[in-house]
């Protein structure tokens, strides 16, 4: 079936469905996103994209930002990273700090929140946290190969009221010595990364360099294939929380979820996948966002354990 109509398919389907979920109530501005809402984009290794429903409405990306914050701390300090922070699923929620106590200050992934205010702080090294946000808004522009992206400032200015989870997290990891920039300058850069908007069409864009080996079109190599692979390897298994292992079950591609609603979903070899839909499943992840991949992915047989095919 071509591309086109599989997704409007998709997004015709899940316009009927009316368990969506519940949307994210933690700060106004993601509460009063109407839950109605869907898109999804599907980029695909050819160079072509393809859009249904809301696919350019810009949203929260939310934790998705962990994605393009790993990115650039590998780049950074390369495989030093591993030694601050670990790439086990976790089995916890995102915003969990029981491990930490038992584990030093080790986050157990760079995916849950604990894990990618290391990242952060990697990545603010040297930067003041207004240069480290324009750099990582820089990145994922030239990714998407689109200069509209913007960091949602009464998201971020919320996120930073309502920040006591975080502000707990940095604050103890700092206890064990894991943190080395200012906690509150980590904070504040990790505030605005989330608050980051986009759509599901600049999103497919942006993970384009995942399911090509490392390459985008637009901005070129970002990272090597070995890299890029095991970027994926992470997505596959610390993406969705606790609930990763399910992704993978119901799923099986790699994929990085946020609180917004949305999801990156790669397909080494063969496309980026970004879908967005506000209500989340008691994970946090998209509810319709998730069934809609498990369409996707069994549809066009992409699912990464599925046979190889020509
Ligand atoms: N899962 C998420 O998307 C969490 C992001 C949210 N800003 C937080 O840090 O709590």
């Amino acid at each position: 079936m071509p591309y086109d109509d599989l997704l409007a398919d998709i997004a015709a389907d899940m316009r009927t469905v009316t368990d969506r979920g519940r949307v994210a109530d933690y700060i106004p501005s993601l509460g009063s996103v109407d839950p109605a809402r869907f898109g999804i984009a599907l980029c695909t290794a050819d160079g072509s994209c393809h859009v249904a429903g809301d696919a350019d409405l810009p949203f929260s990306i939310q934790s998705i930002s962990k994605v393009f914050a790993l990115t650039l701390a590998l780049g950074k300090v390369g495989d030093a990273l591993w030694s601050r922070v670990g790439r086990e699923p976790s089995g916890s929620a995102f915003n969990s700090i029981v491990q930490l106590e038992r584990e030093e200050g080790i986050p157990r992934n760079p995916f849950i929140n604990a894990g990618a205010l290391v990242c952060t702080d990697v990545h603010l090294a040297g930067h003041s946290p207004r240069e480290a946000i324009g750099e990582i808004l820089r990145f994922v522009r030239g990714l998407a190969d689109d200069n509209d992206i913007v960091v949602d400032e009464t998201v971020a200015r919320s996120e930073q009221e309502q920040g006591f989870r975080n502000a707990a997290l940095a604050n103890y990891i700092r206890s064990f010595g894991n943190l080395q920039q200012p906690v509150d300058a980590v904070l504040g850069t990790y505030f605005h990364q989330c608050a980051i908007a986009m759509s599901c069409r600049q999103l497919a864009l942006a993970g384009r360099y995942l399911m090509l080996g490392g390459r985008s079109p637009g901005a070129g190599r970002i990272v090597t294939p070995q890299r890029a692979r095991r970027i994926n390897a992470i997505m596959l298994t610390c993406g969705h929380y606790d609930a990763s292992g399910d992704f993978a079950f119901r799923v099986g591609l790699p994929g990085k979820s946020g609180v917004g609603g949305g999801i990156l979903a790669v397909a080494p070899g063969r496309g980026s996948i970004a879908v967005w839909s506000p209500g989340l499943n008691a994970q946090g992840n998209s509810q319709l966002g998730t069934l809609a991949l498990e369409r996707v992915s069994a549809a066009l047989g992409w699912s990464i354990f599925d046979p190889v095919t020509a």
